[in-house]
């Protein structure tokens, strides 16, 4: 926790990178076990770092549209939480179906919104956490896109039983103003801070951080 702000840092690939986005404070690690993704790691390769991953943060498998095999798989590896990315059309059952595997207070839902579509009630009612990431037309995440954050801002307001994650092209220069103007406590921090897919920048990680320090500062101060 930075200031009363959560970070996931996502799209891990090394220990090196996990251990110094824990010794920044990051909340939660996030590994990226979808294939077409240059972020992808295997579960095989999770599972061999996940010993010596740091304790006492939250490892969060992010899945695009998994099987209910590939889930169980991944449950079964120790991940704390599962954020699944998915399109509208796979429809509520199918949401429902991974709410009851996972459990709706580890699952984070990150449907993929046309900018004009809120989000439904029939997800809302499927998980607890709900991350909001930018829409691109061609994938699933990851775009390094900004969103539109007063959508956002909307949501979190209209729902606040629920946890919201603020994500999509977050970066040192603009997680200031996203937590001034989006109103986000937790975000995740991915393309923003990196030098390479899957290669954190820890300079730009540090930046990152110190930004969401500035930002919340300032908060208090006009308080
Ligand atoms: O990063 C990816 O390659 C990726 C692929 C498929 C699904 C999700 C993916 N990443 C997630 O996308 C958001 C935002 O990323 P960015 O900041 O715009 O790079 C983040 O939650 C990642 O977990």
């Amino acid at each position: 926790m930075i200031d009363g702000v959560r970070l996931k840092v996502c799209g891990l690939t090394t220990l090196v990178d996990a251990e110094y986005a824990d010794r920044a404070g990051a909340d939660c690690l996030g590994f990226i076990l979808y294939p077409k993704s240059p972020r992808y790691v295997s579960l095989r390769q999770f599972c061999d770092m996940a010993p010596r991953l740091p304790e006492g943060r939250k490892r969060v498998a992010v899945m695009v549209e998994p099987e209910a095999s590939a889930l169980a798989d991944v449950l079964a590896a120790g991940f704390d939480r599962v954020q699944i990315h998915f399109r509208l059309e796979v429809g509520a059952e199918q949401v429902a179906a991974w709410s009851t595997q996972v459990g709706r207070e580890r699952l984070w839902f990150a449907p993929k919104l046309p900018p004009e579509v809120d989000v439904p009630g029939w997800i809302l009612s499927a998980a607890d956490t709900i991350l909001m990431d930018t829409f691109h037309r061609g994938g699933f995440g990851g775009s390094g896109q900004v969103g539109d954050w007063s959508k956002f801002q909307r949501h979190q307001a209209a729902h606040p039983q629920h946890t919201w994650v603020l994500a999509g092209g977050l970066n040192p220069a603009n997680i200031g103003e996203a937590i001034c103007s989006a109103g986000a406590r937790f975000v995740d921090a991915n393309s923003g801070i990196e030098t390479a897919p899957g290669i954190k920048d820890h300079a730009k990680l540090r930046a990152f951080i110190l930004a969401i320090h500035r930002a919340r500062e300032a908060a208090l101060k006009a308080t």
